[in-house]
């Protein structure tokens, strides 16, 4: 039989102790917690991407549900406002960082906080106002399309030939491709940056599969230290960063990293003031370690999803061997001139970006009290901008969730975009499409992306008949893996 309480003065005073200390600390929250800005408008209904790869089953399916403009969130544990309206995400794109007058927002804080932890220190993605100014005038003159392409453009071709005849060897079977997809583009980013690719797991970026288990463990590094051991996560950074400064190095004796040809861009870099002496150096290692990562999971697993996507859809597939046939019968028309002629399979690739944009969604900070629309946005907020969902936006992308090249044909496909334009002069279709985000934070890669894609694509549509028998493949929340890899089948094509 239980015991009954025995409710003595002593218990009767720590249970009153206990409760005034909870009711006190309820009232200090209640008056000293900042209310939610954002308390009075709708709770977001957007969360999960795993819904967002192409069905061909829904391609007809008409969105019905219309969004409200803005809607309550929060980013890493942060009140924020979801903005689901393309004119005024250009409003806050137009303002980030660059210019003074009007500096009203810059890349979210809290991201850029994780980022740094990810990524051992500061770097152009994760860095803000004048200090990120100064990283970003140096590197985009070298990432504009006519340095770019160029330089790379015949490795790009050797190596995506490679792939061709190795995809040949296994006879229609079943591959990973993402796999491949991801060595591929690691392959074009390093001959870009130092002219070599690392060597069998002298990096990796395992991180990625776990982002919050690597957070945790690097949150806790000095704890681990005391122990005198250091976490997976410590230890995946120090050996990336081991692999470029022997690179580095390498330079600083005065070896020359390519024989013959251009310099590489870890080469070029060094040359700036910025990144000389041994703070210079840190800072190099941390800039050339993002370029590294940024430069190539993201354009894998667009191919990946591109290649999925052609599968489920074999019209489009023929249409892209027919139009590549025509432009680049063989190995010598692989040039800039010709693959800047491939229309079609140029508004494939973006119609492909469109329904799987890498990064679902852009958060930015708001500086100053600042009015979006009808809208109060104060200091100190995020904005979110849900790329995925403004990419199904059907009064701009009529039947957005089918898969439609032709809606792109009439924009401007150009593979020397100017990295630096702002949104004003484009249509309202490009002013919606943010895969690459826009404006001054816009990705430093793109002309380089969509060189690899289109060389890729064109290249397998000629090779092979791409099947996919699987189920429709899910993509992880909020990063770019897929929960499950594709296994697609590659049927080689008799060419003449
Ligand atoms: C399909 C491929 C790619 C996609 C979809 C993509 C997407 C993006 C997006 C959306 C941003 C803006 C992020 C933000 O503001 O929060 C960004 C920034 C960036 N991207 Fe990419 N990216 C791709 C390929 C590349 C490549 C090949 C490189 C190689 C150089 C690269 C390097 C960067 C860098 C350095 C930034 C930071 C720019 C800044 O803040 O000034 N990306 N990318």
């Amino acid at each position: 039989m239980l015991q009954s309480i025995d409710w003595n003065d002593k218990s009767i005073k720590a249970v009153s102790i206990t409760a005034a200390t909870a009711l006190s600390t309820y009232v200090l929250y209640s008056v000293l917690w900042p209310k939610n800005p954002f308390a009075d408008l709708p709770k977001t209904k957007y969360s999960s991407v795993r819904s967002f790869t192409y069905d061909p089953a829904k391609r007809d399916v008409d969105i019905e549900e219309e969004y409200p403009k803005f809607e309550r969130s929060s980013y890493i544990g942060k009140p924020s406002i979801v903005v689901n309206d393309i004119d005024l995400s250009h409003h806050v794109l137009a303002r980030q960082d660059r210019y003074k007058q009007g500096h009203l927002f810059g890349r979210s804080l809290m991201f850029s906080y994780t980022h740094q932890l990810l990524f051992g220190g500061v770097n152009i993605a994760n860095s803000n106002g004048h200090d990120w100014k100064i990283r970003r005038d140096v590197l985009v003159p070298l990432f504009q399309g006519r340095v770019m392409v160029p330089d790379l453009l015949p490795f790009i071709v050797r190596r995506s030939q490679q792939l061709v005849e190795e995809i040949k060897t296994h006879k229609g079977k079943p591959i990973d491709i993402d796999e491949r997809y991801a060595t591929l583009t690691a392959d074009v980013i390093c001959e870009y940056l130092f002219a070599q690719s690392p060597g069998p797991g002298e990096v990796k970026f395992d991180n990625f599969i776990n982002p919050a288990q690597a957070l945790a463990q690097l949150k806790l590094a000095n704890l681990y230290a005391m122990f005198g051991f250091k976490s997976s996560a410590t230890r995946e950074i120090e050996q990336n960063c081991a692999f470029i400064r022997k690179m580095i190095h390498k330079i600083k004796r005065g070896e020359k990293l390519r024989e013959n040809g251009p310099l590489t861009l870890a080469e070029k870099l060094l040359q700036f003031e910025q990144y000389q002496g041994p703070e210079g150096e840190e800072r190099l290692i941390l800039e050339l370690l993002i370029v590294f990562f940024a430069g190539h999971d993201t354009t894998a697993h667009s191919m990946t999803m591109l290649t999925y996507t052609l599968a489920k859809e074999p019209e489009c597939q023929k249409k892209i061997r027919e139009e590549a046939n025509e432009l680049i019968p063989d190995d010598d028309s692989l040039t800039a001139a010709n693959l800047g002629k491939l229309k079609y399979t140029s508004a494939a690739i973006k119609e492909n970006l469109r329904l799987h944009p890498v990064i679902p969604e852009v958060a930015i900070e708001c500086h100053e009290d600042n009015t979006l629309g009808q809208c109060h946005i104060p200091a100190g907020s995020t904005v979110i901008l849900p790329v995925v969902r403004l990419h199904r936006d059907p009064t701009v992308f009529k039947k957005p969730l089918s898969f439609e090249p032709e809606r792109w044909l009439q924009e401007d496909l150009d593979l020397h975009s100017d990295l630096e334009a702002v949104g004003s002069g484009k249509s309202q279709l490009s002013k919606a499409f943010f895969t690459f985000s826009q404006g001054t934070h816009s990705c430093l890669g793109m002309n380089l992306a969509y060189l690899e894609l289109r060389v890729v694509t064109a290249l397998l549509a000629q090779n092979f008949d791409i099947q996919y028998h699987g189920p429709v493949p899910e993509i992880c929340n909020a990063l770019l893996r897929l929960t499950e890899v594709p296994l697609m089948e590659f049927h080689e094509l008799k060419r003449d």
